[in-house]
């Protein structure tokens, strides 16, 4: 027994450390592609060795289906960096993948990074309307949840999206909203961002003050964001404020900087736009020669990012250059070639966004057809539930009716009993308690019914008259309270020699009559014969007297021959009861022993003396 509990005991002790040990590893494990994506969002190119590792490893783990939602933000990142660094095909392969799996993110956050992504990757491409599509997306998602970071992306992204497109006066609304809120929510990072793209607008805008731009830049410096301006872009606009304001040697300076970064991170689109800025300043400086280096370079880096608006803008600025050298033949030749390819821009673009228009339609058509359904859905369900409850208000109305009626039904039958109670109560004799003549209107009917229900005619009704002999000697002898207790005594013993249902009823003064179901002649006989002598037989003590009295009665049976007549029983009855009387009292008489004329038969005996 203590060997079994030690054992088990060891085996607890080694096993519970070990389940924390897997638990905790599978808790970072689970934690690990998110912090990696945390990681990546930090990388500015992919050229290194080490950052080209990082990303396979990652992409390796997201593959696995439980970090399906991580996937969209992470290929979008990775298209990103490809894209930005010129890798269009990679970066084009990535955003497919990025799109592909952007309906499996859950997260706010993650769903604003990859939509963020993927709109600039559009715009980097040129392609503005599936950029602004996704904007909108953004735009949609952001200002739904209340996400400002979100917001602000798809702020900086719409007025990026118009700048590209020349459409200047666009970008500005969106611009001043973003800079607006990102200072509001003190998201230095957008702020930065907007500014910056207000000043490449600013640069294109012929009217903008240079000097208003300079100073806006300035205060672009002081917006504390760390290391956000130390790179390519900033400085190249940099190089471009100060060429605005003619400090050329500033611009130079700047225009080095950023082809330093751009060239150490490999940044082709960088590199393009370095190459046509530093070409502008010599052309700028009369310096055609160098000019044309910078812009044919900028063109060969160009047609490796195949952006159109770019490649239009470079085909201009050769035409300039060329101009400048008095090469007026190669000067129209980029002239047109820069109309075509502006022409190409603007048809992809005009054609691009009517298939966003087209494509955003159907999805408010999609949208609204699902709003129709959830509505008509909705409509269905709060029809059913309606119905449900009128059906429940029905139902509770019957019950309420119901138990209203019963309860009322009960009081009626409860009423009805009472009623009759009393009714049958006021139809009792006070003194002896037997019921009095009056109840025969109770009794009869029903007696008559079960007559007529009974076919065959056995049932038979038997009826006895029974009168007190000589009454009045005992109430003048006991006084009237004697004879009351002689009537009772009487009652009561009559009520020893008959059947329960058999019905003694006070006719009247010392009168009683006893009615028979199912009885015979003889049966009837023999009641009668033990009734009178039973009477006779007591003794009722009384005021210390010991009284005797006697009964005389008279019988007759009903004759199913014969429709029912109470009445004419009843006359028959009384009258035996008058010729037992006549024959000497304490006696009984019935038909079987008289003639047709009430005579005695001969022979026979006429009284029964008890
Ligand atoms: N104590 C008492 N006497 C009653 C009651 N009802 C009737 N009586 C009396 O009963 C007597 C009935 O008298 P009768 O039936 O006419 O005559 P009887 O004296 O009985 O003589 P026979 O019937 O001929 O034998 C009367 O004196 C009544 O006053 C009653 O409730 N209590």
């Amino acid at each position: 027994m203590n060997m079994i509990s030690s054992s088990k005991i060891v085996k607890c002790l080694i096993l519970i450390p070990l389940l924390f040990v897997m638990f905790a590893f599978k808790e970072s494990y689970a934690q690990e592609p998110l912090s990696s994506y945390h990681e990546l969002k930090t990388i500015p190119h992919l050229n290194s060795d080490e950052n080209r590792r990082f990303v396979a490893q990652i992409l390796s783990e997201i593959e696995q289906a439980k970090y399906l939602k991580l996937q969209a933000p992470i290929y979008a990142y990775i298209a990103e960096l490809k894209t930005n660094k010129g890798n269009w095909i990679d970066g084009r392969n990535y955003l497919v993948l990025a799109i592909a799996t952007l309906k499996h993110v859950s997260n706010d956050h993650l769903l604003i990074d990859a939509l963020a992504s993927i709109s600039a990757i559009f715009i980097m491409r040129g392609n503005y309307s599936d950029a602004i599509f996704y904007v909108q997306k953004l735009a949609e998602h952001s200002f739904e949840t209340g996400n400002s970071r979100g917001q602000i992306i798809a702020l900086n992204r719409l007025a990026k999206s118009y700048i590209e497109l020349e459409l200047y006066q666009l970008a500005l609304e969106p611009l001043q909203k973003a800079i607006q809120l990102a200072q509001q929510t003190k998201n230095y990072d957008s702020e930065l961002l907007a500014t910056r793209y207000l000043i490449k607008l600013r640069n294109n805008l012929p009217e903008a003050d240079p000097q208003e731009t300079f100073t806006l830049m300035n205060k672009a410096e002081r917006i504390p964001v760390q290391g956000k301006l130390d790179d390519g872009y900033w400085y190249r606009l940099k190089g471009v404020v100060n060429q605005g304001l003619g400090n050329f040697s500033a611009a130079k300076r700047w225009y080095a900087l950023a082809y330093t970064k751009a060239s150490s991170s490999h940044d082709v689109h960088l590199l393009q736009m370095v190459n046509k800025s530093f070409a502008e300043l010599y052309l700028a400086l009369n310096q055609p020669i160098l000019a044309l280096d910078y812009a044919s370079e900028s063109l060969r880096y160009n047609r490796q990012t195949a952006h159109l608006n770019n490649r239009a803008a470079i085909h201009y600025l050769l035409s300039n250059i060329y101009q400048q050298m008095g090469d007026d033949k190669s000067s129209l030749k980029y002239l047109r070639t820069y109309a075509d390819f502006q022409r190409l821009a603007r048809e992809k673009n005009t054609v691009s966004l009517l298939t966003t228009m087209d494509k955003r339609l159907s999805s408010i058509k999609s949208q609204h057809k699902q709003e129709a359904l959830k509505n008509s859905l909705l409509t269905n369900k709060i029809e059913a539930q309606e119905s449900e409850k009128k059906q429940q208000f029905f139902i509770f109305i019957i019950v309420a009716l119901t138990l209203v009626f019963c309860f009322f039904l009960l009081v009626f039958i409860a009423r009805q009993r009472i009623l009759k109670a009393q009714m049958l109560l006021s139809m009792k004799d006070e003194l002896t308690g037997i019921y009095c003549r009056s109840y025969l209107k109770e009794f009869l009917p029903a007696m008559q019914s079960r007559l007529d229900r009974e076919p065959d005619k056995t049932l038979s009704l038997g009826a006895l008259i029974l009168d007190c002999d000589d009454f009045k000697f005992i109430n003048d002898t006991f006084g009237h309270d004697g004879g009351d207790k002689a009537l009772k005594a009487i009652v009561n013993t009559i009520k020893t020699q008959i059947r329960e249902h058999d019905l003694l009823l006070r006719w009247g003064g010392d009168e009683f009559v006893l009615l028979c179901e199912a009885i015979t002649q003889v049966q009837m006989r023999e009641l009668t014969e033990r009734i009178v002598a039973a009477v006779s037989d007591m003794v009722i003590e009384y005021d210390e007297h010991s009284l005797t009295v006697t009964v005389s009665a008279g019988y007759a049976i009903h004759d199913r021959n014969q429709s029912f007549n109470f009445d004419a029983l009843i006359k028959e009855a009384d009258e035996f009861l008058l010729a037992s009387k006549k024959a000497g009292k304490n006696s009984y008489l019935g038909e079987e022993f008289v003639d047709e004329s009430m005579q005695y038969l001969p022979n026979s005996y006429v009284i029964s003396e008890v």
